[in-house]
């Protein structure tokens, strides 16, 4: 018997007010994979990521996470998802990142010796060990980035939602991450990975959703987004293949 996906989104929407956001998606992931969420500003990657954490309710449809309704909500979902918001600046700003992150690890029901050490050790792999004990508000963008990754990573849970977790990073930092999330994903972890940097894509990502306007305008692999390129006097003859494949499909869906 096949095990059921790591994440399952069917028929998911969710309006605010007169705006829809997510306008009936449907995603499966399972373990081990690395899908990509790809998509025009307000398309609905951010809303999609947060209704699978539990923060947003649908409004109709349903998501589930290792085979739980994420409307049970972050509690429900506790130790199962690891959520590095876009942007991430939640950490408290006056105590230092070893000690936000074993604050955490303690939430997550781990003692006070152990919460240490795990908190050092995913510091350390996101190349922050050596400022482990700096406050964090005497951190960079970048740094408070990484250290919202290695809270995700804390427990090492089955689902990773990631939302431009690399967008504040220099190149050799991003590397990084994106080596960090690969070896979850080869440990069998499932990774919802949203994106602005296509770049990223190749040798990473096993599939691709392109959102627009809150619906699934293509779903299918890194290669055969890039396939979807088509010349044209609008593409910039530097543009990749990825990049071009991208613009096409978007094109199709305003015209
Ligand atoms: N809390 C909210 N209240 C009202 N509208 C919202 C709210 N959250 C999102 N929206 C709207 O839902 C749509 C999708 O937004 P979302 O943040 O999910 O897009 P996105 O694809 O993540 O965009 P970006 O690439 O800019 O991060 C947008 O029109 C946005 O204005």
């Amino acid at each position: 018997m096949t095990s059921p996906p790591a994440i399952d989104v069917r028929a998911l929407q969710r309006r605010f007010g007169d705006r829809t956001a997510i306008a009936g998606i449907d995603l499966t992931v399972r373990a081990g994979q690395i899908h990509a969420l790809l998509g025009p500003n307000g398309a609905g990657k951010t809303t999609l990521l947060r209704t699978l954490a539990g923060l947003v309710e649908p409004t109709a449809g349903h998501a589930r996470v290792v085979g739980i309704d994420t409307t049970k909500g972050p509690r429900g979902l506790r130790g199962q998802v690891g959520f590095v918001p876009s942007s991430d600046r939640s950490a408290y700003q006056r105590i230092s990142g070893l000690e936000n992150l074993a604050f955490f690890a303690r939430l997550h029901g781990m003692r006070k010796k152990a919460a240490f050490i795990r908190a050092q050790e995913v510091l350390e792999q996101v190349g922050l060990g050596d400022r482990a004990k700096d406050p964090v508000n005497a951190w960079s963008h970048g740094m408070q980035q990484r250290l919202s990754v290695a809270r995700a990573l804390l427990t090492d849970p089955p689902v990773l939602l990631i939302d431009e977790a690399t967008h504040d990073l220099d190149p050799v930092a991003a590397a990084t991450v994106r080596e960090l999330i690969a070896a979850r994903a080869e440990h069998g972890a499932a990774v919802l990975w949203a994106t602005q940097r296509l770049e990223e894509l190749r040798g990473f990502a096993g599939a691709v959703t392109l959102m627009a306007n809150g619906s699934a305008a293509f779903e299918g692999s890194v290669e055969a987004l890039a396939a979807r390129a088509v010349p044209s006097w609008t593409t910039s003859r530097h543009a990749s293949a990825l990049e071009q494949g991208y613009m096409s499909v978007i094109r199709d869906v305003a015209a």
